[in-house]
């Protein structure tokens, strides 16, 4: 049964002037698509973008719904998973939209996961200079975080989204039905981010994950709707604040700085997904605060106990039976984008519930960690 039945859709809002839009959350939402996407098209023509995974699932809810609405629209469908995040998934991708006559007008829809979202934002954020796109995430992940906030991009061999655009949505629409379809380990990678808006700011938030997180993974939706919710709320109020990074919002990177240099280590494939790799690196960023002397052990502990309960990884993994090398990694996070004047900008906490950022790490100390991490592997 849809949860729409329970409940109806609630709508948040990202007040951000003229690029303001709303974020609907609910069950059942893929086919009223074409009657909610309505008020913000600038014609009655779509281009929606998915992958080979997403596309027999729930396409044809999409598609049909813009039928009903009166939408024409062409669909291109990508491979799925993270390599799709490429130079040359990008030039496909917009090759295909040229090649359908995509016009200034015309809505980009993505349709799928946080990988569909980034290469469909930053295409349309390019097309004939800048086109309108439409977020509809169908993983947790992406319900949770990537679809909201306007970062788009793709990985480079130089590191992970390092070519992109802030291009902020017209619309989110989020239809928490479409998780009855996600595996397990793409909803737990999903959640990862969910804890991470706990550790940010939020303590209560943590504890009430510490409580309802299992239940939320096994397909409780009440639980499932709230940490949606709240997370949107939670990602909206830092892009109304800095929607492009220059302070605050880099918060929202808790776990990245070490993650992304782990998922660079993996290739960008199946090994670690991007949730598990925030996983890894937020507990890497809270060990690194402890040891600093700036959190206490107990803290580390208790996320480590959390993120272990609900069956996320705990340390990296290792490369066809090998460690990973430490320096290799402290190397990768040279290419973080938080770096300024050659020095990395750290996420660190006090405690859950209380990160901040940090340009004075001891390299030592990083390395050590870093170190530990790897061992433990
Ligand atoms: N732009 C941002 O602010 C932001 C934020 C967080 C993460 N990201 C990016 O998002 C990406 C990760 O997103 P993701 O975890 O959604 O990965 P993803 O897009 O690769 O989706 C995960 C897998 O689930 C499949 N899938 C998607 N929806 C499904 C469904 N409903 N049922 C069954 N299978 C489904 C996909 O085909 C894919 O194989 C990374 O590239 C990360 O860098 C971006
Ligand atoms: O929206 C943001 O800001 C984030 O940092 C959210 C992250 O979860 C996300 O993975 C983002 O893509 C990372 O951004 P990056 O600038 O470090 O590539
Ligand atoms: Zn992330």
């Amino acid at each position: 049964m849809s949860d729409a039945a329970l409940d109806p859709a609630e709508t948040l809002r990202v007040e951000l002037g003229d690029r303001s839009y709303d974020i609907a959350v609910g069950g059942g939402l893929l086919a009223e698509a074409g009657a909610r996407m309505a008020p913000v098209l600038r014609q009655k023509r779509a281009f929606v973008v998915t992958d080979a995974t997403v596309a027999p699932l729930h396409l044809g809810r999409l598609t049909a719904s813009l039928d009903a609405a009166g939408i024409r629209h062409d669909t291109h469908i990508l491979p799925a998973g993270e390599a799709t995040k490429s130079f040359a998934h990008l030039e496909s991708l917009l090759d295909a939209m040229l090649a359908a006559k995509c016009e200034r007008g015309t809505m980009i829809v993505a349709l799928g996961g946080g990988v569909i979202g980034d290469i469909t934002g930053f295409a349309a954020s390019v097309l004939l200079r800048g086109v309108d796109f439409v977020q509809v995430p169908t993983t947790l992940l992406s319900q949770v975080d990537s679809s909201v906030g306007g970062k788009t991009g793709i990985n480079t061999r130089h590191g992970k989204n390092l070519v992109g655009t802030f291009h902020q949505p017209r619309l989110v629409l989020i239809d928490t039905d479409t998780l009855t379809t996600l595996p397990r380990r793409e909803l737990l990678a999903g959640y990862a981010e969910v804890v991470k808006y706990g550790l940010i700011d939020s303590p209560g938030f943590f504890a009430w994950l510490e409580e309802t997180g299992a239940a939320l993974i096994d397909g409780d939706t009440a639980a499932r709707r709230r940490a949606i919710l709240t997370s949107c709320a939670a990602k909206a109020r830092v892009v109304q604040a800095d929607e492009r990074e220059g302070g605050v919002r880099a918060l929202l990177n808790l776990g990245h700085t070490f993650g992304h240099a782990l998922e660079a280590e993996c290739g960008y494939g199946e090994t670690l997904l991007h949730g598990e790799a925030v996983a890894v690196g937020m507990l890497m960023a809270f060990e690194l605060s402890a040891r600093m002397g700036l959190a206490p052990a107990a803290d580390v502990e208790r996320l480590r106990a959390h993120l272990a309960a609900v069956g996320l990884p705990v340390v990296p993994p290792r490369l066809e039976g090998r460690r990973m090398d430490a320096d290799i990694l402290v190397s990768h996070m040279a290419s973080d984008k938080k770096v300024a004047d050659g020095k990395v900008t750290f996420v660190l906490a006090h405690g859950i519930g209380r990160a901040f950022l940090c340009r004075d790490v001891d390299p030592a100390v990083l390395r050590g960690v870093v170190a530990d991490f790897v061992a433990a592997s």
